[in-house]
């Protein structure tokens, strides 16, 4: 019979308490302390796999990320970096970028077995699947290099390249992956992969539309908060001090899946005229060949679509309209309290129906402002590390004001921004000096960590073509002069002037080792 995990069940408690103790000690380091979590560090013990610590590669990246983004939000600077999913490409970029992204759109395109658009419909262990792999590359060729420059003497060395390989990786965890427990292993598959930060949204699974015109549809702040908050006690319970990233993209929604959270009343949108619902109106424009499109315009002109406040708005005096605000803004109000006191105060009963402009999908029809992008922002904000709103085009104002209004609740507010591929500043009112300012600007309202997502669909596949059209042309003598040689010129050598790109000395040492051969300074050979 195997020993009882504790004595009795005092040591237990013993057990228990420490760990508990543990757990409150890492809140208060530097790296945690800003964190507010709506739960106890008793409740997490209580998860844990109590007296068996892990420590994962995970956090030891999320520090080094946590001290990158703060060093840059101190000296007003920012690092900019791109979506990569390919390990010899980012081996490549290591010189250069402080950061990887391992993009969800990217990976669903390149890396699932069969691929689509950016749905986060393929396996919830992809893109972890994909920062596993770019981390162990980047583990080898740290190891490659460690092994090159071991077989140098000192005076030699100094000559040679010394790259830092481990980039934290920032990875797309999308929106979590469904349910509370999927969501929490799909946190659980990017621990173990060796992320340093991941990024979850607040936009509703499978309602991603691209291209028909019809705008992101979001879920209740409520369930934003809960999907957070299931990452944020995934990395506690397994003592992660893996990054969180709140994004929001509630930036030019047009819908939400449900109206059950009172803080995102005022925002909904209501037919003020009762007309038949939405839903019919799309059916009968579908018999008559009406494009949806069409009908949904005419429905919410016919329907004198509104927002709730701006029902009452059209219906009061100035005076009873500021007094009706200044009642429905002092906390939380929702919709029915917001008839009461606007019955109270213009003595008549506002019409207005959220529930007629719901679509065949059931989604309500939701009032997007940079209001409430802020107040879901703020909202999320303790759970995470860093917050990014993510934006469909650049807008002047909207950048000012989401970073401002932010950071005067939280002062020193770390920020991700993430440049679009079809973004065009020239047409979004940017003049070119702007544009070319524009993320040294940013970075001084705190967005220090900023990307260009899908550099593989635009980049990659540009000199993809460019070469394979090139190589058509010159053939294998051409592509001698062209790529072999520039590449191998560009290669860091060992001492014998081999070039060292696959590490071929290094699968070597690991022979040499086993049969007693020494592999460090000069005495090495390369062969
Ligand atoms: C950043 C993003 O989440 C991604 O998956 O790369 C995408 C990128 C894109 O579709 O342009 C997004 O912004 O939603």
């Amino acid at each position: 019979m195997s020993q009882p995990k504790y004595s009795d069940t005092k040591a237990e408690n013993a057990a228990f308490e420490a760990e508990v103790k543990s757990i409150e000690n890492w809140w208060q380091t530097d790296r945690q302390k800003g964190i507010k979590r709506p739960y106890t560090a008793k409740s997490i013990a209580a998860l844990r796999n109590i007296g068996f610590k892990v420590e994962y590669s995970s956090s030891t990246q999320a520090r080094k990320l946590w001290q990158i983004l703060n060093d840059h939000n101190a000296n007003g600077t920012y690092e900019l970096t791109f979506g990569m999913v390919d390990p010899m490409i980012v081996k490549e970029t290591a010189k250069f970028m402080q950061t990887v992204y391992v993009s969800g759109a990217m990976c669903g395109i390149s890396q699932a077995s069969w691929p689509g658009e950016d749905h986060a419909d393929y396996p919830a262990d992809l893109v972890p699947s994909v920062v596993k792999r770019i981390f162990n590359t980047q583990l080898f060729q740290d190891q490659r290099q460690t092994q090159l420059r071991m077989r140098f003497d000192e005076k030699d060395r100094e000559g040679l390249e010394c790259i830092d390989y481990l980039q934290p990786i920032v990875a797309d965890a999308d929106m979590g992956f469904g349910t509370l427990t999927g969501c929490m292993k799909a946190a659980r598959s990017f621990v173990e992969s060796g992320v340093a930060m991941i990024h979850i949204d607040d936009l509703a699974m499978g309602l991603k539309k691209f291209t028909n015109g019809e705008g992101r549809t979001i879920v209740p702040t409520s369930e934003y908060l809960s999907r957070l908050t299931t990452i944020r006690m995934t990395f506690d319970v397994m003592g992660a001090d893996t990054m969180l990233l709140c994004r929001c993209d509630s930036d030019n929604a047009e819908f939400i899946t449900s109206v059950l959270d009172p803080r995102d009343h005022p925002y909904v949108l209501g037919a003020t005229t009762l007309i038949k619902p939405f839903n019919f109106a799309v059916e009968e424009g579908k018999s008559i060949g009406k494009s949806y499109l069409n009908v949904k315009k005419e429905w919410k002109a016919s329907a004198g679509v509104m927002t709730f406040d701006d029902a009452v708005k059209q219906k009061a005096t100035p005076e009873q309209f500021s007094a009706y605000l200044a009642e429905v803004t002092a906390k939380i109000t929702p919709l029915m309290e917001r008839r009461n006191i606007s019955k109270r105060i213009l003595v008549e009963d506002i019409v207005w129906d959220w529930e007629l402009p719901r679509t065949p999908l059931g989604q309500y029809m939701w009032q997007w402002s940079t209001k409430a992008v802020i107040e879901r922002a703020i909202l999320a904000a303790p759970l995470g590390d860093v917050t990014w709103s993510r934006q469909d085009k650049p807008n002047k104002k909207d950048m000012f004001e989401f970073h401002s209004e932010v950071r005067k609740v939280f002062p020193n507010r770390l920020f991700g921004f993430g440049y679009m591929g079809a973004y065009d500043f020239l047409k979004a009112g940017y003049t070119q000096e702007e544009f070319e300012s524009f993320p040294a600007d940013i970075a001084k309202m705190g967005v220090v960590w900023q990307v260009q997502p899908v550099w593989n669909t635009q980049g990659l596949s540009l000199h993809a073509r460019q070469f394979a059209s090139r190589f058509k042309e010159m053939g294998i003598a051409g592509y001698t002069r062209e790529v072999s040689k520039p590449a191998i010129a560009g290669m860091a050598t060992d001492k014998y002037g081999k070039p060292t790109a696959r590490g071929g000395y290094l699968a070597d040492a690991f022979f040499d080792v086993v049969a007693g051969v020494e592999i460090t300074g000069t005495e090495a050979t390369t062969s």
